[in-house]
């Protein structure tokens, strides 16, 4: 059954994507439903970077609805699109950090873009997010080329923290960091969904992060979302692309436990 749009903080209906001749996704309906951890996984060129910038509002689909927050975003007007995306966060897969700004600059830039704060009210702001994120205080006036791996995601986490957004979209939130600075970081978004009862959508080939942090995931393939299950089902699903995916050495430990 399917939720109201009120129970769904994302409803993806009949998408398509191409790109000349090469169809990514036909027919794609998925609902995230609120204040879950969604993951979305799939093959290598599955789409799953191509669904999330579809969401994102930064690629226009070829054809089907999205509606985020309860608003269908087919026919929004500048202004109308710019409120939503105010409501929601994204932490991009290398950080995509200003690197001519320090830590607290980029944190402060949406602050200064979106609210009407004066500068010290911003600066409290952004030292806020940037403690949410577990990124040291004392280093906030550093540059990204200083920061380690995992101080450039936490960075860029607080960023994306920046307006108290309602819907965060992480793309590969622990792609680069060792074991440890991954666990960390599962266990940061996992402590940041309950405190602040964000809708997560984090897109990772990191079976740690979805067995640590999802309610569900979604399984991309063939052009469409073939199954959104809780991972320890999901892991055994029987169609034979998801089976083939799980199965691998480096996830059938996982799908055993
Ligand atoms: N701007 C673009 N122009 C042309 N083709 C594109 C563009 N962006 C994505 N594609 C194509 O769309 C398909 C899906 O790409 P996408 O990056 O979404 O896959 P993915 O599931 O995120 O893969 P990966 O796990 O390797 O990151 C690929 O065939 C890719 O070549």
């Amino acid at each position: 059954m399917s939720g109201s749009d009120s129970d769904n903080a994302v409803a993806v209906t009949g998408l398509v994507n191409r790109f000349g001749s090469n169809t990514v996704h036909e027919d794609l309906n998925l609902e995230v439903r609120r204040g879950e951890i969604m993951g979305l996984v799939g093959g290598s060129g599955s789409g799953k970077t191509v669904l999330l910038r579809s969401m994102l509002l930064l690629h226009r689909p070829h054809a089907g609805e999205i509606s985020l927050l309860g608003t269908p975003t087919q026919s929004l007007g500048r202004a109308e699109e710019k409120r939503l995306r105010q409501r929601m966060g994204v932490l991009f897969q290398q950080g995509a950090l200003f690197t001519g700004l320090t830590v607290k600059e980029n944190v402060s830039l949406p602050l200064w873009e979106y609210t009407p704060f004066d500068a010290a009210t911003i600066e409290d702001l952004a030292m806020l997010k940037i403690q949410l994120a577990g990124f040291p205080l004392d280093a906030a006036n550093r540059y990204p080329s200083e920061l380690s791996g995992g101080m450039v995601k936490r960075a860029a986490l607080a960023r994306a923290l920046a307006l108290d957004p309602e819907l965060l979209f992480l793309d590969e939130p622990t792609a680069g960091l060792d074991p440890v600075s991954a666990g960390a970081f599962d266990e940061l978004i996992a402590e940041l969904h309950k405190l602040l009862g964000l809708t997560v959508i984090m897109v990772t080939h990191d079976m740690d992060a979805l067995w640590a942090t999802t309610h569900r995931v979604a399984f991309l393939g063939d052009r469409r979302v073939l199954a959104v299950e809780p991972i320890d089902r999901l892991t055994h699903n029987e169609h034979p692309l998801i089976e083939s995916y799980f199965g691998g050495s480096r996830t059938a430990a996982w799908r055993d436990r």
